[in-house]
Protein backbone atom coordinates (compact mmCIF):
# COMPACT_ATOMS: atom_id res chain seq x y z
CA UNK A 1 0.00 0.00 0.00
CA UNK A 2 1.21 3.26 -0.43
CA UNK A 3 2.80 5.71 2.25
CA UNK A 4 1.04 8.83 0.86
CA UNK A 5 -0.92 10.68 3.48
CA UNK A 6 -4.17 11.59 3.92
CA UNK A 7 -5.06 14.97 5.26
CA UNK A 8 -7.80 15.13 8.16
CA UNK A 9 -9.44 17.48 9.68
CA UNK A 10 -9.17 15.87 12.74
CA UNK A 11 -6.60 13.63 14.78
CA UNK A 12 -9.08 11.38 16.43
CA UNK A 13 -8.14 7.62 15.99
CA UNK A 14 -12.13 6.83 15.90
CA UNK A 15 -12.58 3.24 16.07
CA UNK A 16 -15.06 1.70 13.60
CA UNK A 17 -16.73 -1.85 13.02
CA UNK A 18 -16.73 -3.37 9.95
CA UNK A 19 -19.06 -6.46 9.56
CA UNK A 20 -19.83 -8.49 6.95
CA UNK A 21 -22.85 -10.97 6.80
CA UNK A 22 -23.63 -14.08 5.67
CA UNK A 23 -21.84 -15.70 2.81
CA UNK A 24 -19.27 -13.43 2.90
CA UNK A 25 -16.95 -16.31 4.30
CA UNK A 26 -17.16 -17.69 0.95
CA UNK A 27 -15.43 -14.55 -1.00
CA UNK A 28 -13.04 -16.51 -2.46
CA UNK A 29 -15.42 -18.84 -3.92
CA UNK A 30 -18.32 -16.34 -5.19
CA UNK A 31 -18.57 -14.77 -8.77
CA UNK A 32 -15.67 -13.35 -10.43
CA UNK A 33 -17.74 -11.60 -12.08
CA UNK A 34 -19.25 -10.04 -9.02
CA UNK A 35 -16.76 -10.34 -6.30
CA UNK A 36 -13.53 -9.61 -8.37
CA UNK A 37 -10.02 -11.70 -7.69
CA UNK A 38 -10.01 -11.11 -4.17
CA UNK A 39 -9.18 -14.38 -2.45
CA UNK A 40 -10.48 -14.55 0.69
CA UNK A 41 -12.68 -12.80 3.40
CA UNK A 42 -9.72 -12.45 5.32
CA UNK A 43 -7.43 -10.73 2.41
CA UNK A 44 -10.65 -8.21 2.55
CA UNK A 45 -10.44 -7.55 6.23
CA UNK A 46 -6.67 -7.22 5.89
CA UNK A 47 -6.80 -5.08 3.50
CA UNK A 48 -9.95 -2.56 5.31
CA UNK A 49 -7.80 -2.79 8.02
CA UNK A 50 -4.61 -1.17 6.37
CA UNK A 51 -6.64 1.37 5.12
CA UNK A 52 -7.43 2.20 8.36
CA UNK A 53 -3.98 2.46 9.64
CA UNK A 54 -3.10 4.81 7.01
CA UNK A 55 -6.58 7.02 7.79
CA UNK A 56 -5.24 7.32 11.36
CA UNK A 57 -8.36 5.28 12.55
CA UNK A 58 -9.00 1.50 14.20
CA UNK A 59 -10.64 -1.00 12.66
CA UNK A 60 -12.27 -3.98 14.54
CA UNK A 61 -13.52 -6.67 11.78
CA UNK A 62 -16.61 -9.28 12.72
CA UNK A 63 -18.18 -11.71 10.19
CA UNK A 64 -20.70 -14.40 10.49
CA UNK A 65 -23.08 -16.34 8.55
CA UNK A 66 -25.26 -16.35 11.57
CA UNK A 67 -28.03 -13.50 12.25
CA UNK A 68 -28.26 -13.87 16.18
CA UNK A 69 -24.28 -13.66 16.41
CA UNK A 70 -24.20 -10.46 14.14
CA UNK A 71 -27.17 -9.05 16.90
CA UNK A 72 -24.76 -10.14 19.71
CA UNK A 73 -21.74 -8.67 17.98
CA UNK A 74 -23.51 -5.00 17.65
CA UNK A 75 -25.27 -4.77 21.20
CA UNK A 76 -21.87 -5.60 22.79
CA UNK A 77 -19.69 -3.06 20.65
CA UNK A 78 -22.08 -0.61 20.74
CA UNK A 79 -20.58 1.30 23.71
CA UNK A 80 -16.91 0.78 22.24
CA UNK A 81 -17.13 1.74 18.50
CA UNK A 82 -17.88 5.19 16.82
CA UNK A 83 -19.59 3.96 13.69
CA UNK A 84 -20.37 0.74 11.83
CA UNK A 85 -19.97 -0.33 8.10
CA UNK A 86 -21.83 -3.47 7.28
CA UNK A 87 -22.17 -5.51 4.27
CA UNK A 88 -25.36 -7.17 4.92
CA UNK A 89 -24.77 -9.57 2.38
CA UNK A 90 -27.08 -12.67 2.46
CA UNK A 91 -29.40 -10.13 5.10
CA UNK A 92 -29.56 -7.89 2.44
CA UNK A 93 -33.15 -7.60 1.61
CA UNK A 94 -34.56 -9.15 4.75
CA UNK A 95 -32.57 -7.71 7.88
CA UNK A 96 -35.35 -6.41 10.16
CA UNK A 97 -33.03 -7.29 13.32
CA UNK A 98 -29.76 -6.45 12.46
CA UNK A 99 -30.83 -3.21 10.61
CA UNK A 100 -33.20 -2.30 14.05
CA UNK A 101 -29.88 -2.96 16.50
CA UNK A 102 -28.01 -0.83 14.30
CA UNK A 103 -30.48 1.69 14.30
CA UNK A 104 -30.89 1.28 18.36
CA UNK A 105 -26.85 1.97 18.40
CA UNK A 106 -27.63 5.31 17.16
CA UNK A 107 -23.95 5.45 15.57
CA UNK A 108 -23.19 6.55 11.94
CA UNK A 109 -23.86 3.55 9.60
CA UNK A 110 -22.63 2.88 6.07
CA UNK A 111 -24.00 0.39 4.00
CA UNK A 112 -21.59 -1.28 2.00
CA UNK A 113 -21.78 -4.15 -1.62
CA UNK A 114 -19.43 -5.17 -3.64
CA UNK A 115 -22.19 -5.16 -6.23
CA UNK A 116 -24.90 -2.43 -7.68
CA UNK A 117 -27.90 -4.11 -5.84
CA UNK A 118 -30.08 -2.12 -8.16
CA UNK A 119 -28.32 -2.19 -11.25
CA UNK A 120 -30.59 -3.54 -14.10
CA UNK A 121 -31.06 -7.29 -15.54
CA UNK A 122 -27.71 -8.46 -17.06
CA UNK A 123 -25.09 -5.30 -15.88
CA UNK A 124 -21.75 -6.20 -15.59
CA UNK A 125 -22.04 -3.97 -11.43
CA UNK A 126 -25.14 -6.02 -10.51
CA UNK A 127 -25.85 -9.57 -9.32
CA UNK A 128 -26.74 -10.24 -13.01
CA UNK A 129 -30.71 -11.09 -12.01
CA UNK A 130 -31.54 -7.14 -11.65
CA UNK A 131 -32.34 -4.71 -9.06
CA UNK A 132 -32.69 -5.81 -5.24
CA UNK A 133 -34.19 -3.60 -2.25
CA UNK A 134 -31.67 -3.30 0.70
CA UNK A 135 -33.89 -3.15 4.05
CA UNK A 136 -30.87 -1.29 5.55
CA UNK A 137 -30.72 1.65 3.11
CA UNK A 138 -33.47 3.84 4.99
CA UNK A 139 -32.08 3.76 7.90
CA UNK A 140 -28.28 4.05 6.92
CA UNK A 141 -26.41 7.14 6.94
CA UNK A 142 -24.77 6.70 3.58
CA UNK A 143 -24.41 3.39 1.05
CA UNK A 144 -21.59 2.81 -1.09
CA UNK A 145 -22.13 -0.03 -3.40
CA UNK A 146 -20.90 -1.54 -6.84
CA UNK A 147 -17.02 -0.96 -6.04
CA UNK A 148 -16.52 -4.44 -5.56
CA UNK A 149 -13.81 -4.24 -1.96
CA UNK A 150 -13.41 -0.27 -3.52
CA UNK A 151 -16.88 0.18 -2.22
CA UNK A 152 -15.55 -0.72 1.54
CA UNK A 153 -12.63 1.64 1.26
CA UNK A 154 -14.89 4.49 -0.43
CA UNK A 155 -17.40 3.69 2.69
CA UNK A 156 -14.59 4.35 5.40
CA UNK A 157 -12.40 7.04 3.65
CA UNK A 158 -16.04 9.10 3.41
CA UNK A 159 -17.05 7.88 7.26
CA UNK A 160 -13.80 8.89 8.85
CA UNK A 161 -14.29 12.00 7.38
CA UNK A 162 -17.59 12.53 8.44
CA UNK A 163 -16.57 11.84 12.00
CA UNK A 164 -13.83 14.19 11.74
CA UNK A 165 -16.28 17.17 10.89
CA UNK A 166 -17.58 18.74 14.46
CA UNK A 167 -21.02 19.92 12.32
CA UNK A 168 -21.92 16.65 11.00
CA UNK A 169 -21.00 13.28 12.61
CA UNK A 170 -18.38 14.19 15.18
CA UNK A 171 -19.09 12.11 18.28
CA UNK A 172 -19.43 13.91 21.22
CA UNK A 173 -16.04 13.31 24.02
O1 LIG B 1 -24.00 -11.69 -0.29
C1 LIG B 1 -24.29 -10.74 -1.00
C2 LIG B 1 -23.27 -9.72 -1.28
C3 LIG B 1 -23.78 -8.32 -1.53
O2 LIG B 1 -24.08 -7.71 -0.29
C4 LIG B 1 -22.63 -7.51 -2.19
O3 LIG B 1 -21.64 -7.26 -1.51
O4 LIG B 1 -22.73 -7.15 -3.36
C5 LIG B 1 -25.03 -8.33 -2.39
C6 LIG B 1 -26.10 -9.21 -1.74
O5 LIG B 1 -27.28 -9.21 -2.53
C7 LIG B 1 -25.60 -10.63 -1.65
O6 LIG B 1 -26.55 -11.47 -1.01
Amino acid sequence: MTSRTVERRGDRRHRIALIDGPNMSSLGRRSKQVYGEINSLADLQRYVVEYGEALGVEIETFDSNHEGYILEYIHESADRVDAYIINPAGLTTKGEGVRHALEDTGLPTVEVHFSNIQAAAGSSRGLGGGSISSSFTHTATGMCMGLRQYSYVGALTALVHALDDQGFLAPDA
